[in-house]
């Protein structure tokens, strides 16, 4: 899959693809990322890219011109591939959406700096997406963000072949269960024993009332939408008696 950023500090975005699991995507060539700054499309004598807001307000705004060049550029370059404008502003991301965009031909991710852009660039736009409801300098980081999530879909990315379709939140739409791995005791600490036992149905079902309890008590709003099999509700019932709830 080739992903496209545009960013006016691509150091950043070739910066975090060095190492890990992306990294060596990009070695394996199962991705290509290319970026685009919008400075090389600045018809300006001083490359310039931003400018200050109609209508006054603090800071400056992203200049549509080079955006809109770049984009072209990048629709050249990765045909069929949507135009994502990372922002506070956009829907939020969810598995669900990364494992769509996962289907996508390719990626063009623009990432706003400044105080935002110049709203005509959105024409030019397939859809504009959120990371989360906080606020950061930069697009760049939620584009890496996107753009890790998508790669550790792509088959063949990750070692063990079924363990992205394990994704807790993917497959069962719950939480993870706890892990644990040696040494066996630390800090006095030892392992539930289950997980010493060998009886793989006894972990399987301790691994799932694990999940079920965690989501019912951090996350019930995930319970609300996915429902609970009649054996679910059983395994949870176990585990808030256990718990003394
Ligand atoms: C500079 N800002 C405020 C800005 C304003 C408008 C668009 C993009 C930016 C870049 N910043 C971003 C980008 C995305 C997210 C997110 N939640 O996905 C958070 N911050």
């Amino acid at each position: 899959m080739r992903f496209d950023v545009l960013t006016i500090f691509p150091g950043l975005i070739h910066g975090y693809l060095q190492e890990g699991i992306v990294g060596r995507a990009l070695t394996r060539g199962l991705i290509e990322v290319h970026t685009w700054n919008p400075r090389d499309f600045s018809d300006s004598a001083y490359r310039r890219v931003d400018d200050r807001p109609f209508g006054g307000g603090p800071g400056m705004l992203m200049m549509a011109p080079p955006l809109l060049a770049a984009i072209a550029a990048a629709r050249q370059a990765n045909p069929g591939a949507p135009v994502i404008y990372l922002s506070p502003q956009g829907q939020r991301l969810q598995q669900r959406a990364v494992q769509d965009f996962a289907a996508a031909p390719g990626l063009i991710l623009l990432a706003g700096r400044y105080e935002g852009i110049d709203e005509r660039v959105l024409a030019a736009v397939d859809a504009e997406w959120s990371i989360g409801d906080y606020v950061l300098a930069g697009g760049e980081l939620p584009a890496l963000v996107l753009m890790e999530a998508v790669a550790r879909q792509l088959p063949g990315l990750l070692g063990h072949a079924d363990s992205a379709a394990e994704d807790s939140f993917a497959a069962s739409g719950l939480l993870d269960c706890p892990h644990y791995t040696r040494p066996e005791v630390v800090a006095g600490e030892g392992v539930p024993e289950v997980l010493l036992s060998g009886d793989h149905g006894r972990i399987r079902r301790w691994r799932l009332q694990q999940s079920l309890g965690r989501t019912a008590e951090r996350r019930p709003d995930l319970l609300e939408r996915r429902g609970l099999r009649p054996d679910e509700q059983i395994l949870l019932e176990e585990y808030r008696r256990q718990r003394g709830e």
